[in-house]
């Protein structure tokens, strides 16, 4: 296990009739993307504003690296780059100009971190064009230079890539990608789109009607979604030979409760079937299995809240 940067431990939100967070234990590591997922309304941005101080729990706590007391988060919040909802710009001013107010806002010393920024974000040749004036995906990049001028360690981003065009979005997970990389920074960032974080994060957790089904890493992720076929035999140790002698794979696993998940031949359905027939298996079951990553996405929360 790595470095816990953020942990939210039991996090309950309610609004009068609404519970927006249940019993939520987030866990965010360090270097971690940690891609957050779920649908519209499932409770994201209500726990990245508890997490950053805009709104506060009904019950539970939030431990922000290692802080979990008021004057202690109070601290560590110093440490924390958010953009939640849009980001706040001045539209008649240019991008070092906004950059200079919030400089001052935020009572960060020196304007070093002011060019620092920009160039971070690649927008250090805007010149007097001003913010307004700005594509939606230089905003977006804008907002981010807002958000690490105070050198943060974690970065929170609530659904970045909400409104950008399909380059805006290639550009803002490139830019998410070498900033995890060059500055080691942990990232926090939401979406209702699996996809669209799957090309980016490194660990994900899967948020639907409040509650926090599943967290996994990126690996864990793909295993989940790999195409195999699903057999079931009266003997799986008779079928494993029969899949390595008779058709020449090792690239199956067997389960503990015998499933056999074979990730090769997936389209020689009736090769494989033939193969452990004739050796005297009897196939209980048999099927492709796997999903694409917005099907399985669906399968979740579709599913409802099953652990
Ligand atoms: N201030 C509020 N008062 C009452 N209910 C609220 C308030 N803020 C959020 N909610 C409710 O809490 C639930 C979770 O909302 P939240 O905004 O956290 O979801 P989300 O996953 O961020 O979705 P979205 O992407 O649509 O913002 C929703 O049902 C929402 O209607």
């Amino acid at each position: 296990m790595g470095q816990t940067v953020l942990a939210t431990i039991d996090l309950t939100k309610k609004y009068k009739e609404q519970t927006a967070l249940e019993h939520v234990n987030l866990v965010v590591e360090k270097g971690d993307i940690y891609g957050f997922i779920g649908q519209n309304g499932a409770g994201k941005s209500t726990l990245l504003r508890i997490v950053t101080a805009m709104a506060r729990p009904t019950s539970g706590s939030v431990r922000l690296f290692g802080e979990s007391s008021e004057a202690g988060l109070i601290e560590a919040r110093k440490r924390v780059g958010a953009i939640i909802e849009s980001p706040a710009l001045y539209p008649d001013m240019t991008a070092r100009d906004n950059l200079e107010v919030h400089r001052l806002l935020r009572g960060i010393p020196g304007k070093a971190c002011i060019s620092k920024a920009l160039a971070l974000v690649g927008l250090q040749d805007t010149g007097k064009k001003k913010a307004k004036n700005f594509s939606l995906g230089m905003k977006q990049r804008l907002g981010l230079a807002i958000a690490l001028l105070g050198d943060p360690e974690l970065l929170i981003l609530d659904e970045p890539t909400n409104g950008l065009d399909p380059g805006g979005i290639v550009e803002l997970r490139e830019l998410v990608k070498e900033l995890n990389r060059e500055l080691e920074l942990t990232i926090l960032i939401s979406s209702h789109i699996l996809s669209e974080l799957h090309q980016m994060a490194t660990k994900y957790g899967i948020i639907h009607e409040g509650r926090l089904l599943e967290q996994m890493t990126h690996e864990q992720l793909n295993e989940k979604c790999k195409q195999h076929l699903r057999i079931r035999v009266d003997d799986p140790s008779k079928a494993a030979t029969v899949l390595e002698m008779e058709l020449g794979t090792q690239d199956y696993e067997v389960l503990q409760d015998g499933t056999i998940k074979l990730y090769s031949l997936y389209h020689d359905v009736r090769r494989v079937s033939m193969a452990l027939t004739s050796s005297g298996l009897v196939i209980e079951y048999f099927a492709p299995d796997g999903d694409d990553l917005e099907s399985y996405f669906t399968k979740r929360v579709g599913g409802g809240f099953h652990d």
